[in-house]
Formats: structure tokens, C-alpha cells, sequence
């Protein structure tokens, strides 16, 4: 069974070498792999070219209906497991879309890869199977919040989160727009009981300014709930790009 990736911007697949951008090991030297499909459909994504395909009419900022054909290729497990092991990182990245739609292969992949790290980036909404589970070292867990424009119903799934919060390996990261989401994400953590040194708040933006801007009524919040701030270094260094 192939794995569907995104492309990057040479129509190959969107496996890469960088610097973890975001949460908890932001500035590890890893490798990525990126998926393409998602089941939700955020207003701001910024990997809109995983999702909103021709003829998806869920609301997206940018109105663009990206071409399946030219965004997605399908690789089989063995052909990953080699491009990601040429990249030379002890560590992996597997982002999307939402990656583990596609968990069977990727549990396959991964027993193709048996010495390297595995970090997750999910949106919480969807369980790994047992045989994926024991592979993964870290769960960045992205649940989305009013402003992504997907209903409750669907971004927050009560038992996926109730396990999220007992799970050592589980990081929560919430995207932030506003202030007042902030006030969505306090009652979160009092109905799930996260702890409050597993929460990153990290601002919406795909460019420098915006991120600094944010970061500054953003950081005091930080401080006054206890939650770690993340900011977005790959933005920083290159924009909003693929494949960095
Ligand atoms: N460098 C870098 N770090 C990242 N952390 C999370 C990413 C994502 O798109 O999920 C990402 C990404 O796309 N690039
Ligand atoms: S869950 Fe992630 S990949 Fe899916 S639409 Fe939202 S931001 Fe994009
Ligand atoms: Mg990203």
C-alpha cells in the first residue's frame, strides 16, 4: 500500500532535510517526510495544497483549488524509507495533512526505518494503531480551535484527547490567532486536564512580521498560564515555502 505525499515545488515528494520548526524540538537537525489529506479543513492552513483539492468547496483564505495530480504522488514504503534514510538524520518528522490517515503504511515505513527517532505533527483527532504507536517517540498534537473553522464536533474528539492528556509522549500545540482563543484553550485544559508544561500556544502567521507581532501580547499570556510559547524558526528563515 503506497503512501500519498505532498509535493514540493519540483513535483517530487516533499521529504526533506531541516531544522524542527516548532514545539518541543524546535531546532533539532531532522528529517520530514509530509502527507498529503487531511480530515479537517482550517480557514488558515498553511499546507492547503495537502487538502483543497478542485472541487472542495470547504472555505479556505486563499480561494485557491490546488490540482490533485500536480499535489500529491504516491510513493511505496521502501522508496520512502530510502530517501529518508539518504537525508543521513537520526530523527523524523512525519507531518501533512493530517498524517495518520494513512497510519498502516506509515507503521510499515517505519519498520523499514527501525533506528530512527519518529516525532508526529497530528490534529489529535485520530488514533494510532497499536503497531504505529510503539514507533512513536513524540505526538505534537495541534487540536484546532473556533477560528480554524471546522466545528467542535470534528476537531475535538473527547477521547482522543482524554488520551493525549495522560500520554508522557504527548505535547499539545495550539495555533493562535487572537487573544480571546487563548480563553478557548484555558477551558480546554481544565475539561482535559493538560498539563500546563506539555501546552505550547504558538502564533497563526506564515511571515516574519506577523509572527512577531503576535508574540508580543502572546508572550505575556504565556507567562501568566504557565504555557510555553512556540514560535515558528522554518517562517523566519524561509518563508512559507515547501520543503524547508
Ligand atoms: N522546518 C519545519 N518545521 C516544521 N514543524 C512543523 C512543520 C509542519 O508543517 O508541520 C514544519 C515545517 O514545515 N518545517
Ligand atoms: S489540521 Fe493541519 S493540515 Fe489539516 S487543515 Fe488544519 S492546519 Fe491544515
Ligand atoms: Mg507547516
Amino acid at each position: 500500500m503506497p503512501l500519498v505525499l505532498a509535493t514540493d515545488d519540483t513535483g517530487g515528494p516533499e521529504i526533506f532535510a531541516s531544522v524542527q520548526g516548532e514545539g518541543p524540538s524546535a531546532g533539532m537537525p531532522v528529517a520530514f517526510m509530509r502527507l498529503s489529506r487531511c480530515n479537517l479543513a482550517c480557514v488558515w492552513c498553511d499546507t492547503a495544497y495537502t487538502w483543497h483539492f478542485t472541487g472542495d468547496d470547504r472555505p479556505h483564505r486563499d480561494g485557491i483549488e490546488f490540482d490533485r495530480k500536480a499535489n500529491q504522488v504516491k510513493l511505496d514504503e521502501d522508496e520512502v524509507a530510502a530517501r529518508i534514510t539518504e537525508l543521513g538524520q537520526k530523527r523524523l518528522v512525519i507531518t501533512g495533512g493530517e498524517p495518520l490517515l494513512q497510519a498502516p503504511a506509515l507503521a510499515k515505513l517505519l519498520q523499514l526505518l527501525p533506528d530512527i527517532s519518529v516525532e508526529i505533527e497530528t490534529n489529535g483527532t485520530t488514533k494510532a494503531p497499536a503497531p504505529l504507536d510503539i514507533r512513536i517517540d513524540q505526538f505534537n498534537v495541534s487540536p484546532k480551535l473556533a477560528h480554524s473553522g471546522n466545528s467542535a464536533e470534528l476537531a475535538l474528539v473527547p477521547e482522543r484527547l482524554d488520551a493525549y492528556a495522560t500520554d508522557p509522549r504527548a505535547w499539545f500545540k495550539f495555533v493562535i490567532a487572537e487573544p480571546a482563543d487563548v480563553d478557548e484553550v484555558l477551558a480546554l485544559r481544565d475539561r482535559y486536564r493538560f498539563k500546563p508544561d506539555h501546552v505550547f500556544l504558538m502564533p497563526e502567521g506564515i511571515d516574519s512580521e506577523t509572527l512577531r507581532t503576535r508574540e508580543r501580547w502572546l508572550a505575556p499570556l504565556c507567562v501568566e498560564h504557565g504555557f510555553r510559547m512556540s514560535d515558528r524558526l522554518h517562517i523566519h528563515l524561509f518563508g512559507d515555502t515547501r520543503g524547508t
